[in-house]
């Protein structure tokens, strides 16, 4: 789709564009390459977060047996019921993504709401499907597949580390937006798979490392000991003084996922023991 025809669109349905959000992409290269990378086949029912004026639903609607579209804003809803009218592998869900719940998919395509990433990303790892491929502000994307050490390693990536693999794709720049946001943009493959580590408890893994990142500067025997009102560990202090001593003079941040799985293993056996 040419810019000057998305122009006509949001003049037409009177959208300015630049709030909640909308950015619009309008490359069609990237917006091949997106929906490319996503390798749909067919009988695939494919997810799209944020659909807005349906660049990329048109070409997902041209490979997938059914596109499922979530769009809040009611102009925008109104473009897409305009523009795909009669479509019925198009289904739109107007309503805001953190609170509608996600039908049965394959894949997820998306070129994100930036402000929401963090939520959106959290909801669909509690989603079983096969592939997502997402545009996510580029800083957000370096904190998904960050390095333990680095200033950018936090909860997010433990996170995704445990869903799924996660790489960037595609790094792209703010002109092929309209209208252009204030920050470089990437695009990011997620695999979801087992976890290559072993976790007895998967809530209370993921409760101990949102817990310990709350407190990412402190010692880890400290972390635990402060954030223990999330993780109600009996006896805490007694727990902490038995685990390995090398490992609780570190900081959160630098251990890697399957040592904070191994470390949540053994303090949950101790507080079931005790
Ligand atoms: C970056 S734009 C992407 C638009 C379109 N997919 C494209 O690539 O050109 C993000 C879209 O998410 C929508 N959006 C923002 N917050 C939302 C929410 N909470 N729930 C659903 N959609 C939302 C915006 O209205 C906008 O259409």
């Amino acid at each position: 789709m040419s810019i000057s025809l998305v122009h006509n669109i949001l003049r037409h349905y009177g959208i300015y564009g630049g709030q909640h959000d909308q950015h619009f992409l309008v490359d069609e290269g990237i917006l091949d390459r997106i929906v490319e990378s996503a390798d749909i086949v067919p009988g695939e029912v494919v997810l799209e977060i944020g659909a807005g004026i349906g660049n990329l639903t048109q070409r997902l609607l041209h490979l997938a047996d059914k596109v499922v579209a979530i769009e809040f804003d009611p102009k925008l809803v109104a473009v897409l019921e305009d523009r795909f009218r009669g479509n019925d592998k198009l289904h739109i869900i107007h309503g805001d993504v953190l609170k509608v719940e996600f039908p049965i998919f394959d894949k997820v395509v998306a070129n994100l709401p930036y402000s929401i990433s963090s939520e959106i990303t959290f909801k669909l790892f509690k989603h079983d499907f096969k592939l997502g491929i997402l545009m996510y502000q580029y800083e957000f994307a370096q904190r998904m597949i960050a390095k333990p050490g680095s200033g950018d390693y936090s909860r997010l990536t433990v996170n995704t580390a445990y869903f799924a693999d996660a790489s960037i794709i595609m790094k792209v720049p703010k002109g092929v937006f309209s209208p252009p946001p204030q920050v470089e943009s990437a695009v990011v493959k997620v695999c979801p798979r087992p976890a290559p580590f072993t976790v007895t408890d998967k809530d209370f893994f993921l409760r101990f490392v949102t817990a310990i990142f709350n407190k990412r500067r402190k010692k880890i025997k400290n972390s635990i000991v402060e954030s223990n009102h999330m993780l109600g560990i009996s006896n805490v202090k007694q727990v902490v003084s038995g685990l390995p001593e090398e490992l609780m003079e570190l900081r959160p941040e630098n251990l890697d996922p399957a040592q904070l799985a191994a470390l949540s293993n053994m303090i949950l056996a101790m507080h079931q023991e005790s």
